[in-house]
């Protein structure tokens, strides 16, 4: 029977859903979902709003406790912030959770049950906190509509929440430049961008920073128009945090609240940075895609490297290549490789990596994978790896790729449902699901990176 809305009612969590990271109790066999709660607890709930299946509910008192709820070690957390919403679990539970609805997601989308397919585990993050090589912060209107730097509090992109430190990068650092960029824009009486009306000058405060060289740039997004006082600004920064690199003013008109480089001006140093996985060094522009956690990337890639079971005799195939990264870190051990990518100056940093490195067999295109690859359809690939973004690649781009006939195909997903969506054309197409894991590059939020291989029936 359904609740009504106001019902309070007493219960016991019986499961958890990602990716919103609630907590799943029964009301009557009905459904109700409450955020910061986790199975196990018993609380006092109020029911705000009710659907045809499930209603939402809203924690009143939390009567006793679960095991593995921990203590936040962020002030922010407990402010709605919408940067990470699983740190109140230990980070085994956050694990056994991601696992349980990646399982969920293959089912469900893919029809893949566990037992049909070698699961190889769910691999933890080596860095818990502070694993983040790129954050993104945004200048906006605090709730009282004073100029904010931080991040969006959870389902409220239009406001921002004033952050004094972030745990996801390294927290010292963070807060210095945080504060820093926050009194500037007070002192010169800068606006924050405001989503709604579309007013603002500044945008965006964007960190990228290398584990291997200890360094950071840092990008200063604003709608057109100049930076003052810049070379204050310099003197200042370089000062008080002399591991900058680099200071880049991005210049985004666009409407949408992505952080877009319409144009760029360099202000001092550089706007690139250099990274290191294994044996690879990277160059990364301020606007490239890289893995946004390096040691966990490590994990990955080389995950990628056993799966792909490369002998120096295979050509490669890199779709959705990025600066190179698993087509360099794989060029030792095939015979030549193949990038393709549409970001061109992503494209620009892969051609400058492989002669970082002395890769000469690797090769990196220009263009977009849908179009590219109705062009390679004349050459003989060996092994097929595929990173693409979010979306996946869809029925007509997996059918392109399906008539490349290659025996191999490594799969790497950020995203469970469009892989598991596309891991069912690729099923049609006389591949089979042989091995998959898991890598969890995102702690304390509900993503994780998947790794597959496909092999041609
Ligand atoms: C998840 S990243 C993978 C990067 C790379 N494999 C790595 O490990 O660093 C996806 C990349 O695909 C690129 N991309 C997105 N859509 C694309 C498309 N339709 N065609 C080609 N490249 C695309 C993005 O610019 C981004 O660099």
């Amino acid at each position: 029977m359904k609740p009504a809305k106001g019902e309070i009612f007493e219960g016991k969590v019986v499961d958890f859903a990602l990716p919103e990271g609630q907590g799943v109790l029964k009301k009557n066999g009905f459904v109700v979902f409450v955020g910061g709660v986790i199975p196990g607890d018993v609380c006092r709930v109020k029911i705000v709003k009710v659907k045809n299946n499930f209603a939402l509910g809203e924690l009143l008192e939390l009567i006793e406790p679960a095991e593995g709820r921990v203590e936040p070690i962020c002030p922010h957390f407990e402010e709605g912030c919408g940067g990470c919403s699983l740190q109140f679990l230990s980070y085994p539970q956050q694990l056994a959770f991601k696992e349980k609805s990646a399982f969920d997601a293959l089912q469900r989308v893919g029809k893949i049950s566990r037992e049909e397919i070698d699961y190889e585990g769910f691999f933890p993050s080596p860095k818990v906190f502070g694993y983040r090589n790129k954050m993104e912060f945004n200048f906006g209107p605090s709730q009282e509509g004073k100029l904010a730097l931080g991040l969006h509090p959870k389902k409220r992109y239009w406001e921002v929440l004033d952050l004094k430190v972030c745990y996801l990068m390294n927290h010292e650092k963070i807060a210095q430049l945080l504060g820093f960029f926050r009194d500037f824009a007070v002192r010169n009486q800068l606006s924050g961008y405001d989503p709604v009306k579309k007013e603002g000058f500044l945008r965006n405060l964007l960190i990228r920073r290398s584990e291997s060289e200890a360094e950071f740039i840092v990008g200063l997004a604003s709608r057109e128009g100049a930076i003052p006082k810049t070379e204050e600004l310099i003197r200042e920064l370089k000062s008080l945090v002399p591991s900058v690199q680099g200071l880049v003013h991005i210049i985004n008109n666009a409407p949408a609240s992505a952080l877009i480089f319409e144009k760029k001006q360099l202000l001092f140093g550089r706007d690139f940075f250099y990274e290191r996985i294994g044996s690879i060094r990277y160059k990364v522009s301020i606007e490239s895609f890289f893995q946004v956690n390096s040691p966990g990337c490590y994990l990955l890639y080389e995950k990628v490297k056993e799966y792909a079971q490369l002998d120096r005799r295979q050509k490669v195939l890199d779709l959705y290549c990025g600066s190179g990264g698993i087509g360099l870190y794989l060029a030792d051990s095939a015979s030549s490789v193949l990038g393709v990518e549409e970001n061109p100056k992503a494209v620009e940093d892969a051609k400058h990596n492989a002669w970082l490195n002395g890769l000469d067999n690797f090769i990196c295109v220009s263009g977009r994978v849908e179009k590219m690859l109705s062009g390679l359809s004349s050459q003989k690939f060996d092994c097929v790896i595929l990173d693409p973004p979010r979306a996946g690649l869809d029925k007509k781009a997996v059918k392109k790729v399906v008539t490349l006939g290659v025996p191999l195909i490594v799969y790497v997903s950020c995203n469970i449902g469009t892989f598991a969506r596309d891991v069912l054309f690729f099923r049609e197409g006389g591949y089979q699901l042989k091995k998959i894991c898991f890598i969890d590059l995102f702690p304390h939020t509900p993503h994780f990176e998947t790794v597959a291989l496909l092999l041609k029936a």
